[in-house]
């Protein structure tokens, strides 16, 4: 039987809430056994370019990163964000280990072809960009691998991805050597028939609920991409797939992802 790992993936909405992240990091240095933590932010980074005068362009999901976008959100990422959740895990015993994928060429994207879109410096990731191999070695060292959203070609180009894309890339990846359960925490309870009201949780989506629900406009903006991300995820591998509240991670109101 494969052992068993947990990838969470937390997002912008929680980063920055300073209780909120606290209170997140604090259930996530709970959980027992093997797991990676991959992280978001962007919504502080559109936040931090609107006050430097830069006015932040996003097109399905994905932020148009031109080279000031990408210095900004590398600096941002890759060095304030990730460095305050791992020294943050750090304090709760979490031996986390900080990378970006050019660190030990743990994730090697390609920089995304233009077609209608020119999304800039954005890199996509296939199940091979992953070093499994060397992440396995971090796990099997009692280290906890936390993945910000920068990421490199190989050819000594920056790239940023979206980070439900690593978060699915990552367990995907994994899934071979691991029963993987991937956790998309935000901060609300899970998929909702009204985006406004926690207590419409939706406790099990499949892709043909999913196809009515976005037809119907229930599902949109970013949870477009986090379930396009997870019921690929779920295709090519991974056990389980969860979105649920980043407090809440203990309870049983949540949303599973499912093929059918
Ligand atoms: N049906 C839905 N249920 C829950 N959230 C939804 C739904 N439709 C759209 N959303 C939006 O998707 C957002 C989550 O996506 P995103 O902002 O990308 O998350 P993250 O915090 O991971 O970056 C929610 O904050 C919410 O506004
Ligand atoms: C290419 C691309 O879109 N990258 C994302 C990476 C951050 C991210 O995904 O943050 P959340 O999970 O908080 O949304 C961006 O710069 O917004």
């Amino acid at each position: 039987m494969k052992p068993e790992l947990h990838v969470f993936k937390i997002g912008g909405g929680i980063i920055d809430n300073e209780p909120d992240l606290q209170e997140f990091i604090r259930l996530f240095a709970e959980i027992s056994g093997p797991k990676i933590l991959v992280h978001g932010g962007g919504k502080g980074a559109s936040e931090m370019m609107k006050h430097l005068g830069i006015a932040p362009q996003m097109v399905n999901g994905r932020r148009i990163t031109d080279a000031a976008t990408l210095e900004l959100v590398t600096m941002f990422y890759a060095g304030k964000t990730n460095k305050h959740i791992v020294v943050a895990l750090q304090s709760y015993g979490v031996n986390a280990l900080g990378v970006s994928g050019a660190d030990g060429n743990v994730i090697q994207a390609v920089k995304r072809p233009v077609r209608e879109i020119d999304y800039g410096f954005v890199g996509d990731l296939s199940e091979a960009s992953v070093n499994t191999d060397l992440i396995h070695q971090f796990l099997t060292l009692g280290l906890t691998p936390v993945f910000c959203p920068i990421n490199h070609d190989g050819h000594g180009q920056l790239l940023n991805t979206n980070a439900d894309t690593i978060a699915a890339s990552v367990a995907k990846a994994l899934s071979k050597q691991y029963a993987v359960a991937l956790h998309f925490c935000f901060e609300k309870r899970g998929v909702l028939t009204d985006v406004n009201d926690d207590a419409s949780i939706i406790a099990s989506i499949t892709l043909a609920d999913y196809a009515s629900l976005k037809e119907s406009g229930i599902i949109a903006d970013g949870m477009l991409p986090k379930l396009e991300n997870a019921f690929d995820a779920l295709q090519f591998g991974v056990e389980k797939v969860i979105i649920e509240h980043a407090l809440h991670i203990n309870d049983q109101l949540k949303t599973t992802v499912c093929l059918n």
